[in-house]
Protein backbone atom coordinates (compact mmCIF):
# COMPACT_ATOMS: atom_id res chain seq x y z
CA UNK A 1 0.00 0.00 0.00
CA UNK A 2 2.82 2.32 0.80
CA UNK A 3 6.68 1.73 0.01
CA UNK A 4 9.11 1.13 3.06
CA UNK A 5 12.69 3.38 2.38
CA UNK A 6 15.32 2.83 4.95
CA UNK A 7 17.62 5.47 4.82
CA UNK A 8 20.82 5.35 3.20
CA UNK A 9 19.14 3.88 0.21
CA UNK A 10 18.64 5.63 -2.92
CA UNK A 11 14.74 5.42 -2.54
CA UNK A 12 15.00 6.91 0.44
CA UNK A 13 16.77 9.95 -0.74
CA UNK A 14 14.84 10.05 -3.70
CA UNK A 15 11.05 10.33 -0.91
CA UNK A 16 12.76 12.73 1.60
CA UNK A 17 13.57 14.93 -1.91
CA UNK A 18 10.00 14.58 -3.14
CA UNK A 19 8.90 15.68 0.54
CA UNK A 20 10.94 18.52 0.80
CA UNK A 21 10.58 19.97 -2.48
CA UNK A 22 6.63 19.45 -2.78
CA UNK A 23 5.70 23.15 -1.87
CA UNK A 24 2.29 24.68 -2.54
CA UNK A 25 -0.23 23.29 -4.78
CA UNK A 26 0.77 24.68 -8.72
CA UNK A 27 -1.97 26.88 -9.22
CA UNK A 28 -1.17 27.58 -12.82
CA UNK A 29 -3.80 25.31 -14.53
CA UNK A 30 -6.37 27.01 -13.27
CA UNK A 31 -5.03 30.59 -13.25
CA UNK A 32 -6.52 31.98 -16.29
CA UNK A 33 -9.86 30.73 -15.74
CA UNK A 34 -9.22 32.13 -11.84
CA UNK A 35 -8.25 35.57 -13.62
CA UNK A 36 -11.25 36.38 -15.80
CA UNK A 37 -13.94 35.64 -12.15
CA UNK A 38 -12.06 37.74 -10.44
CA UNK A 39 -11.14 40.57 -12.88
CA UNK A 40 -15.37 40.40 -13.78
CA UNK A 41 -16.51 40.57 -9.76
CA UNK A 42 -14.61 43.50 -9.68
CA UNK A 43 -15.67 45.02 -12.22
CA UNK A 44 -19.27 43.87 -12.14
CA UNK A 45 -19.88 43.42 -8.65
CA UNK A 46 -23.14 41.77 -7.51
CA UNK A 47 -23.99 40.19 -11.60
CA UNK A 48 -20.80 38.79 -11.82
CA UNK A 49 -21.19 36.49 -8.64
CA UNK A 50 -24.10 35.81 -9.44
CA UNK A 51 -23.57 34.37 -12.70
CA UNK A 52 -20.64 32.53 -11.64
CA UNK A 53 -22.13 30.93 -8.94
CA UNK A 54 -25.29 30.06 -11.74
CA UNK A 55 -22.39 28.57 -13.89
CA UNK A 56 -20.78 26.81 -11.24
CA UNK A 57 -23.08 25.37 -8.35
CA UNK A 58 -26.47 25.68 -10.51
CA UNK A 59 -28.03 27.80 -8.56
CA UNK A 60 -29.10 31.21 -8.06
CA UNK A 61 -28.65 32.61 -4.02
CA UNK A 62 -31.49 34.70 -2.56
CA UNK A 63 -30.47 36.56 -1.07
CA UNK A 64 -26.55 36.60 -2.42
CA UNK A 65 -26.03 38.33 1.54
CA UNK A 66 -27.79 37.07 4.60
CA UNK A 67 -27.55 39.64 6.99
CA UNK A 68 -29.48 38.09 9.43
CA UNK A 69 -30.11 34.60 10.54
CA UNK A 70 -31.66 32.44 12.87
CA UNK A 71 -28.53 30.63 14.00
CA UNK A 72 -29.63 29.91 17.46
CA UNK A 73 -32.91 27.83 15.62
CA UNK A 74 -30.51 26.39 13.59
CA UNK A 75 -28.57 24.88 16.31
CA UNK A 76 -31.25 23.87 17.70
CA UNK A 77 -32.69 21.62 14.82
CA UNK A 78 -29.99 19.80 14.97
CA UNK A 79 -29.57 16.20 16.08
CA UNK A 80 -28.90 16.78 20.21
CA UNK A 81 -25.14 14.80 19.31
CA UNK A 82 -23.91 16.80 16.87
CA UNK A 83 -25.64 19.82 18.53
CA UNK A 84 -23.24 19.17 22.06
CA UNK A 85 -19.98 18.39 19.89
CA UNK A 86 -20.10 21.64 18.22
CA UNK A 87 -20.86 23.35 21.62
CA UNK A 88 -17.81 21.73 22.91
CA UNK A 89 -15.79 22.89 20.47
CA UNK A 90 -16.41 26.76 20.41
CA UNK A 91 -16.42 26.49 23.80
CA UNK A 92 -13.11 24.89 23.63
CA UNK A 93 -11.63 26.74 20.61
CA UNK A 94 -12.84 29.95 22.57
CA UNK A 95 -11.07 29.23 25.81
CA UNK A 96 -7.64 28.06 23.51
CA UNK A 97 -7.60 31.70 21.89
CA UNK A 98 -8.05 33.82 24.72
CA UNK A 99 -4.93 32.81 25.33
CA UNK A 100 -3.66 34.15 22.18
CA UNK A 101 -4.20 38.03 23.38
CA UNK A 102 -1.26 40.50 22.02
CA UNK A 103 -1.53 43.47 24.47
CA UNK A 104 0.51 46.64 22.77
CA UNK A 105 3.42 48.51 24.81
CA UNK A 106 4.64 51.87 25.24
CA UNK A 107 7.69 53.10 27.10
CA UNK A 108 9.99 56.23 27.52
CA UNK A 109 14.08 56.17 26.21
CA UNK A 110 15.60 59.28 27.39
CA UNK A 111 12.56 61.55 25.99
CA UNK A 112 11.67 59.30 23.58
CA UNK A 113 8.07 57.66 23.92
CA UNK A 114 8.14 54.55 21.62
CA UNK A 115 5.50 51.62 21.57
CA UNK A 116 3.12 49.49 19.55
CA UNK A 117 -0.87 49.50 19.36
CA UNK A 118 -2.83 46.37 18.47
CA UNK A 119 -6.04 46.53 17.47
CA UNK A 120 -8.66 44.85 15.76
CA UNK A 121 -9.13 44.20 12.05
CA UNK A 122 -12.20 45.65 11.28
CA UNK A 123 -13.89 43.09 8.93
CA UNK A 124 -12.65 40.15 7.61
CA UNK A 125 -14.30 37.38 5.10
CA UNK A 126 -13.92 33.66 6.69
CA UNK A 127 -14.03 30.76 3.63
CA UNK A 128 -15.98 27.50 4.55
CA UNK A 129 -15.45 24.98 2.02
CA UNK A 130 -18.96 23.96 0.47
CA UNK A 131 -18.10 21.78 -2.74
CA UNK A 132 -17.71 18.27 -1.93
CA UNK A 133 -18.09 18.03 1.86
CA UNK A 134 -19.44 20.57 4.33
CA UNK A 135 -16.79 21.87 7.27
CA UNK A 136 -19.29 23.29 10.29
CA UNK A 137 -15.75 22.58 12.10
CA UNK A 138 -13.44 25.26 9.72
CA UNK A 139 -16.20 27.97 10.23
CA UNK A 140 -15.53 27.50 13.97
CA UNK A 141 -11.63 27.37 13.72
CA UNK A 142 -11.71 30.50 11.40
CA UNK A 143 -13.94 33.16 12.77
CA UNK A 144 -13.67 31.91 16.69
CA UNK A 145 -9.74 33.87 16.73
CA UNK A 146 -11.52 36.55 14.96
CA UNK A 147 -14.19 37.10 17.11
CA UNK A 148 -11.65 36.38 19.94
CA UNK A 149 -9.50 39.33 18.52
CA UNK A 150 -12.29 41.33 18.12
CA UNK A 151 -13.03 41.67 15.06
CA UNK A 152 -16.35 43.96 14.35
CA UNK A 153 -17.78 41.86 11.22
CA UNK A 154 -17.31 38.33 10.43
CA UNK A 155 -18.59 37.59 7.12
CA UNK A 156 -18.65 33.81 6.32
CA UNK A 157 -18.60 32.54 2.54
CA UNK A 158 -19.97 29.43 1.86
CA UNK A 159 -21.88 28.30 -0.76
CA UNK A 160 -26.08 27.51 0.12
CA UNK A 161 -25.01 27.04 3.94
CA UNK A 162 -27.10 24.20 6.03
CA UNK A 163 -28.26 23.97 9.65
CA UNK A 164 -24.79 22.75 10.50
CA UNK A 165 -23.18 25.99 8.66
CA UNK A 166 -25.52 28.54 10.35
CA UNK A 167 -25.46 26.52 13.59
CA UNK A 168 -21.57 26.94 13.56
CA UNK A 169 -21.95 30.11 12.41
CA UNK A 170 -24.27 31.34 15.04
CA UNK A 171 -21.69 29.70 17.92
CA UNK A 172 -18.54 31.66 16.25
CA UNK A 173 -20.38 34.90 16.25
CA UNK A 174 -20.07 35.36 12.23
CA UNK A 175 -22.21 38.83 11.30
CA UNK A 176 -23.32 37.82 7.87
CA UNK A 177 -23.10 35.49 5.26
CA UNK A 178 -22.12 35.75 1.73
CA UNK A 179 -23.90 32.86 0.02
CA UNK A 180 -21.44 31.87 -2.59
CA UNK A 181 -18.48 30.05 -2.92
CA UNK A 182 -15.13 29.63 -4.93
CA UNK A 183 -13.47 32.24 -6.58
CA UNK A 184 -16.07 34.85 -7.13
CA UNK A 185 -16.98 34.85 -3.69
CA UNK A 186 -12.96 35.70 -2.83
CA UNK A 187 -13.25 38.46 -4.91
CA UNK A 188 -16.57 39.75 -3.76
CA UNK A 189 -14.70 39.79 -0.50
CA UNK A 190 -11.62 41.35 -1.49
CA UNK A 191 -13.40 44.42 -3.42
CA UNK A 192 -16.98 44.49 -2.19
CA UNK A 193 -19.77 44.84 -4.21
CA UNK A 194 -23.07 46.61 -3.98
CA UNK A 195 -24.51 44.42 -1.70
CA UNK A 196 -21.44 43.73 0.51
CA UNK A 197 -18.35 45.80 1.73
CA UNK A 198 -15.03 45.05 0.97
CA UNK A 199 -13.19 42.91 3.95
CA UNK A 200 -9.94 43.92 5.41
CA UNK A 201 -8.54 40.00 5.28
CA UNK A 202 -9.82 36.63 3.95
CA UNK A 203 -8.80 33.41 5.79
CA UNK A 204 -9.69 29.89 5.32
CA UNK A 205 -9.07 26.68 3.41
CA UNK A 206 -10.74 25.87 0.17
CA UNK A 207 -10.49 24.19 -3.11
CA UNK A 208 -7.87 25.09 -6.14
CA UNK A 209 -10.41 28.02 -7.27
CA UNK A 210 -10.21 29.28 -4.13
CA UNK A 211 -6.56 29.30 -3.07
CA UNK A 212 -5.97 30.85 -6.63
CA UNK A 213 -8.03 33.57 -6.22
CA UNK A 214 -7.20 34.09 -2.55
CA UNK A 215 -3.16 34.61 -3.93
CA UNK A 216 -4.25 36.74 -6.65
CA UNK A 217 -6.19 39.03 -4.70
CA UNK A 218 -3.43 38.88 -1.94
CA UNK A 219 -1.72 42.67 -1.37
CA UNK A 220 -5.47 44.32 -2.70
CA UNK A 221 -6.25 42.53 0.71
CA UNK A 222 -4.61 40.64 2.99
CA UNK A 223 -5.04 36.80 3.27
CA UNK A 224 -4.03 33.71 5.72
CA UNK A 225 -2.03 31.91 3.02
CA UNK A 226 -2.90 29.08 0.90
CA UNK A 227 -3.89 25.62 1.99
CA UNK A 228 -2.87 22.95 0.30
CA UNK A 229 -3.99 19.24 0.81
CA UNK A 230 -3.89 17.97 4.47
CA UNK A 231 -0.65 16.56 5.43
CA UNK A 232 0.45 14.15 8.31
CA UNK A 233 3.54 13.13 9.24
CA UNK A 234 3.84 10.43 12.34
CA UNK A 235 7.06 9.95 14.00
CA UNK A 236 6.60 6.70 15.64
CA UNK A 237 9.66 4.26 17.57
CA UNK A 238 8.95 0.42 18.29
CA UNK A 239 6.98 0.95 21.21
CA UNK A 240 4.12 2.92 18.93
CA UNK A 241 0.86 0.85 18.09
CA UNK A 242 1.05 0.64 14.94
CA UNK A 243 -2.87 0.26 14.48
CA UNK A 244 -3.27 3.55 15.91
CA UNK A 245 -0.47 4.91 13.47
CA UNK A 246 -2.17 3.49 10.92
CA UNK A 247 -5.59 5.28 11.82
CA UNK A 248 -3.98 8.60 12.45
CA UNK A 249 -2.55 8.33 8.32
CA UNK A 250 -5.48 6.83 7.00
CA UNK A 251 -7.83 10.12 9.20
CA UNK A 252 -6.10 12.92 7.07
CA UNK A 253 -5.79 10.58 3.64
CA UNK A 254 -9.32 10.76 3.41
CA UNK A 255 -9.74 14.67 3.29
CA UNK A 256 -8.11 14.28 -0.43
CA UNK A 257 -6.54 12.32 -3.00
CA UNK A 258 -3.76 14.69 -2.75
CA UNK A 259 -3.25 14.16 0.76
CA UNK A 260 0.38 13.68 1.87
CA UNK A 261 0.94 10.79 4.63
CA UNK A 262 4.24 10.08 5.92
CA UNK A 263 5.44 7.89 8.69
CA UNK A 264 8.96 8.55 9.99
CA UNK A 265 10.50 5.99 12.18
CA UNK A 266 13.19 4.17 13.96
CA UNK A 267 11.58 0.47 13.68
CA UNK A 268 11.33 -1.33 10.29
CA UNK A 269 8.95 -3.65 11.86
CA UNK A 270 6.57 -0.76 13.32
CA UNK A 271 6.38 0.20 9.55
CA UNK A 272 5.67 -3.33 8.09
CA UNK A 273 3.16 -3.55 10.95
CA UNK A 274 1.79 -0.13 10.00
CA UNK A 275 1.50 -0.93 5.86
CA UNK A 276 0.22 -4.63 7.02
CA UNK A 277 -2.65 -2.44 9.14
CA UNK A 278 -3.15 0.40 6.41
CA UNK A 279 -5.09 -1.76 3.72
CA UNK A 280 -7.92 -3.95 6.12
CA UNK A 281 -8.38 -0.27 7.85
CA UNK A 282 -9.51 1.46 4.20
CA UNK A 283 -11.35 -1.04 3.13
CA UNK A 284 -13.39 -0.17 5.69
CA UNK A 285 -13.70 3.32 5.31
CA UNK A 286 -16.42 5.04 3.11
CA UNK A 287 -13.80 7.54 1.51
CA UNK A 288 -11.70 4.76 0.69
CA UNK A 289 -11.27 5.19 -2.94
CA UNK A 290 -10.16 8.98 -2.27
CA UNK A 291 -7.73 7.68 1.07
CA UNK A 292 -6.28 4.77 -0.90
CA UNK A 293 -5.34 7.31 -3.82
CA UNK A 294 -3.24 9.30 -1.32
CA UNK A 295 -1.85 6.63 0.24
CA UNK A 296 -0.55 5.16 -2.95
CA UNK A 297 0.54 8.15 -4.63
CA UNK A 298 2.08 10.67 -1.90
CA UNK A 299 2.19 7.99 1.23
CA UNK A 300 5.52 6.75 2.05
CA UNK A 301 6.95 4.99 5.84
CA UNK A 302 10.64 6.04 5.66
CA UNK A 303 12.78 3.99 8.77
CA UNK A 304 15.73 6.02 9.87
CA UNK A 305 18.69 4.82 13.10
CA UNK A 306 17.99 7.40 15.46
CA UNK A 307 15.60 9.81 17.31
CA UNK A 308 17.85 12.60 16.32
CA UNK A 309 17.40 11.35 12.89
CA UNK A 310 13.90 11.36 13.16
CA UNK A 311 14.17 14.74 14.54
CA UNK A 312 16.17 16.34 11.57
CA UNK A 313 13.65 14.32 8.91
CA UNK A 314 10.41 15.87 10.64
CA UNK A 315 12.41 19.19 10.85
CA UNK A 316 13.24 18.84 6.93
CA UNK A 317 9.44 17.52 5.83
CA UNK A 318 7.79 20.62 8.07
CA UNK A 319 4.08 19.10 7.91
CA UNK A 320 0.76 20.46 8.60
CA UNK A 321 0.36 17.29 11.46
CA UNK A 322 2.97 16.38 13.11
CA UNK A 323 2.04 13.09 15.54
CA UNK A 324 4.33 11.74 18.00
CA UNK A 325 3.67 8.25 18.75
CA UNK A 326 7.24 7.82 20.75
CA UNK A 327 7.93 6.82 24.22
CA UNK A 328 9.22 10.58 25.06
CA UNK A 329 6.79 13.04 22.71
CA UNK A 330 7.92 16.15 24.81
CA UNK A 331 11.04 15.28 24.12
CA UNK A 332 11.36 14.47 20.98
CA UNK A 333 8.76 17.92 20.09
CA UNK A 334 11.57 19.43 21.68
CA UNK A 335 14.37 18.73 19.18
CA UNK A 336 11.44 19.24 15.53
CA UNK A 337 11.81 22.60 14.03
CA UNK A 338 8.97 24.68 12.94
CA UNK A 339 5.31 25.27 12.90
CA UNK A 340 1.69 23.23 12.34
CA UNK A 341 0.30 20.98 15.03
CA UNK A 342 1.78 18.22 17.27
CA UNK A 343 0.20 16.01 18.29
CA UNK A 344 1.78 14.49 21.22
CA UNK A 345 1.59 11.12 22.62
CA UNK A 346 -0.39 7.59 21.55
CA UNK A 347 -3.66 9.12 22.73
CA UNK A 348 -3.76 12.23 20.97
CA UNK A 349 -5.57 11.61 17.51
CA UNK A 350 -5.41 14.48 14.74
CA UNK A 351 -8.84 14.13 14.63
CA UNK A 352 -9.16 15.81 18.05
CA UNK A 353 -7.32 18.84 16.66
CA UNK A 354 -9.27 19.07 13.45
CA UNK A 355 -12.17 19.05 15.94
CA UNK A 356 -12.08 20.51 19.45
CA UNK A 357 -9.23 20.56 21.27
CA UNK A 358 -8.99 24.11 20.91
CA UNK A 359 -5.68 25.45 18.68
CA UNK A 360 -7.32 26.20 14.87
CA UNK A 361 -7.26 23.20 12.32
CA UNK A 362 -6.46 26.18 9.72
CA UNK A 363 -2.69 25.15 9.11
CA UNK A 364 0.27 25.72 7.42
CA UNK A 365 0.51 22.86 4.42
CA UNK A 366 2.94 22.10 1.31
CA UNK A 367 6.37 23.08 3.86
CA UNK A 368 5.45 25.90 4.68
CA UNK A 369 5.15 25.01 8.31
CA UNK A 370 8.82 25.78 8.03
CA UNK A 371 7.59 29.76 8.51
CA UNK A 372 4.05 29.31 8.90
CA UNK A 373 2.02 29.33 12.04
CA UNK A 374 -1.38 28.01 13.13
CA UNK A 375 -4.32 30.64 11.98
CA UNK A 376 -5.05 32.55 15.54
CA UNK A 377 -5.60 35.76 17.38
CA UNK A 378 -2.44 36.94 15.95
CA UNK A 379 -4.15 36.91 12.04
CA UNK A 380 -6.93 39.29 13.07
CA UNK A 381 -5.10 42.51 14.34
CA UNK A 382 -3.23 45.51 13.06
CA UNK A 383 -0.40 46.92 15.02
CA UNK A 384 0.89 50.25 14.77
CA UNK A 385 4.09 51.84 15.90
CA UNK A 386 4.09 54.72 18.22
CA UNK A 387 6.98 57.36 18.10
CA UNK A 388 6.86 60.39 20.10
CA UNK A 389 9.58 62.98 19.95
CA UNK A 390 10.16 65.39 22.85
CA UNK A 391 12.41 68.47 21.96
CA UNK A 392 15.83 67.54 23.53
CA UNK A 393 15.40 64.31 22.47
CA UNK A 394 15.15 65.57 18.51
CA UNK A 395 17.97 67.91 19.31
CA UNK A 396 20.31 65.00 20.33
CA UNK A 397 19.30 62.80 17.39
CA UNK A 398 18.34 65.50 14.63
CA UNK A 399 22.24 65.26 13.31
CA UNK A 400 22.75 62.32 13.05
CA UNK A 401 19.00 61.72 11.42
CA UNK A 402 20.27 64.23 8.95
CA UNK A 403 23.52 62.79 8.44
CA UNK A 404 21.73 59.68 7.35
CA UNK A 405 19.68 61.02 4.76
CA UNK A 406 21.99 63.09 3.15
CA UNK A 407 24.07 59.72 2.53
CA UNK A 408 20.94 58.19 1.25
CA UNK A 409 20.73 61.71 -1.02
CA UNK A 410 17.53 62.96 0.62
CA UNK A 411 17.73 66.45 1.21
CA UNK A 412 14.08 66.79 2.27
CA UNK A 413 14.39 64.09 4.91
CA UNK A 414 17.51 66.42 6.29
CA UNK A 415 15.57 69.27 5.92
CA UNK A 416 12.05 68.45 7.88
CA UNK A 417 14.72 67.87 11.35
CA UNK A 418 16.76 70.50 10.84
CA UNK A 419 13.78 72.99 10.15
CA UNK A 420 12.44 71.99 13.35
CA UNK A 421 15.99 72.13 15.12
CA UNK A 422 16.72 75.48 13.91
CA UNK A 423 13.86 77.15 14.55
CA UNK A 424 13.70 75.75 18.41
CA UNK A 425 17.49 77.42 18.45
CA UNK A 426 16.02 80.82 17.04
CA UNK A 427 13.48 80.99 19.89
CA UNK A 428 16.05 80.37 22.38
CA UNK A 429 14.58 77.11 23.34
CA UNK A 430 10.71 78.57 23.36
CA UNK A 431 10.10 76.91 20.48
CA UNK A 432 7.10 74.90 19.90
CA UNK A 433 6.29 71.58 20.29
CA UNK A 434 7.41 69.03 23.11
CA UNK A 435 9.92 69.95 25.76
N1 LIG B 1 -6.81 22.84 5.42
C1 LIG B 1 -7.97 22.79 6.03
O1 LIG B 1 -8.10 23.19 7.17
C2 LIG B 1 -9.16 22.25 5.30
C3 LIG B 1 -10.37 22.09 5.96
C4 LIG B 1 -11.46 21.68 5.23
C5 LIG B 1 -11.34 21.43 3.86
N2 LIG B 1 -10.14 21.57 3.27
C6 LIG B 1 -9.96 21.37 1.83
O2 LIG B 1 -10.70 22.36 1.15
C7 LIG B 1 -11.07 21.86 -0.14
C8 LIG B 1 -12.56 22.09 -0.36
O3 LIG B 1 -12.87 21.97 -1.72
P1 LIG B 1 -14.35 21.83 -2.28
O4 LIG B 1 -14.25 21.73 -3.75
O5 LIG B 1 -15.02 20.74 -1.54
O6 LIG B 1 -15.10 23.14 -1.83
P2 LIG B 1 -14.86 24.70 -2.11
O7 LIG B 1 -15.95 25.40 -1.41
O8 LIG B 1 -13.47 25.10 -1.79
O9 LIG B 1 -15.06 24.89 -3.67
C9 LIG B 1 -16.32 24.83 -4.26
C10 LIG B 1 -16.41 25.95 -5.29
O10 LIG B 1 -15.45 25.75 -6.32
C11 LIG B 1 -15.92 26.44 -7.46
N3 LIG B 1 -15.65 25.64 -8.67
C12 LIG B 1 -15.91 24.33 -8.86
N4 LIG B 1 -15.58 23.99 -10.13
C13 LIG B 1 -15.11 25.10 -10.74
C14 LIG B 1 -14.60 25.39 -12.05
N5 LIG B 1 -14.50 24.45 -12.98
N6 LIG B 1 -14.19 26.64 -12.32
C15 LIG B 1 -14.26 27.61 -11.37
N7 LIG B 1 -14.75 27.39 -10.12
C16 LIG B 1 -15.16 26.15 -9.81
C17 LIG B 1 -17.39 26.64 -7.32
O11 LIG B 1 -17.66 28.01 -7.27
C18 LIG B 1 -17.74 26.01 -5.99
O12 LIG B 1 -18.62 26.82 -5.24
C19 LIG B 1 -10.68 20.39 -0.16
O13 LIG B 1 -9.47 20.25 -0.87
C20 LIG B 1 -10.49 20.04 1.32
O14 LIG B 1 -9.56 19.01 1.56
C21 LIG B 1 -9.06 21.99 3.95
N1 LIG C 1 -7.62 18.06 8.83
C1 LIG C 1 -8.13 19.26 8.19
C2 LIG C 1 -7.00 20.25 8.06
O1 LIG C 1 -5.95 19.74 7.40
C3 LIG C 1 -9.23 19.93 8.94
C4 LIG C 1 -10.49 19.14 9.12
C5 LIG C 1 -11.77 19.59 8.96
N2 LIG C 1 -12.57 18.56 9.28
C6 LIG C 1 -11.84 17.54 9.62
N3 LIG C 1 -10.55 17.89 9.51
ZN1 LIG D 1 -9.03 16.45 9.16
Amino acid sequence: MIPIHVDGSEAFAASLGRLVARGADDLGAVEQDVRVIVSAVRAEGDDAVFRYVERFERRRPDPLVIRSFDGAAALARLEPDLRAALELAADRIRRYHEHQHEAGFRYEEDGVVLGMRVRPLARVGVYAPGGKARYPSSVLMSAIPARVAGVRDIVLATPAPDDRLLAAAHLAGVTSILDAGGAQAIAALAYGTTSLPRVDKIVGPGNIYVACAKKLVYGDVDIDGIAGPSEIVALADDAADPSVVAADLLSQAEHDEDAWCVLVTTSRALAEAVVAELGPQLAALSRDSIAGASMRTRGCALVVSSLARLAEVASLVAGEHVSYHVADPEALFDRVEGGGAALLGGMTPVAAGDYLAGPSHVLPTGGAARFGSPLGVYDFVVRASIIRYSTPALLRHGPHIANFARAEGLDAHARAVELRMSRHTRLGGRGEGES
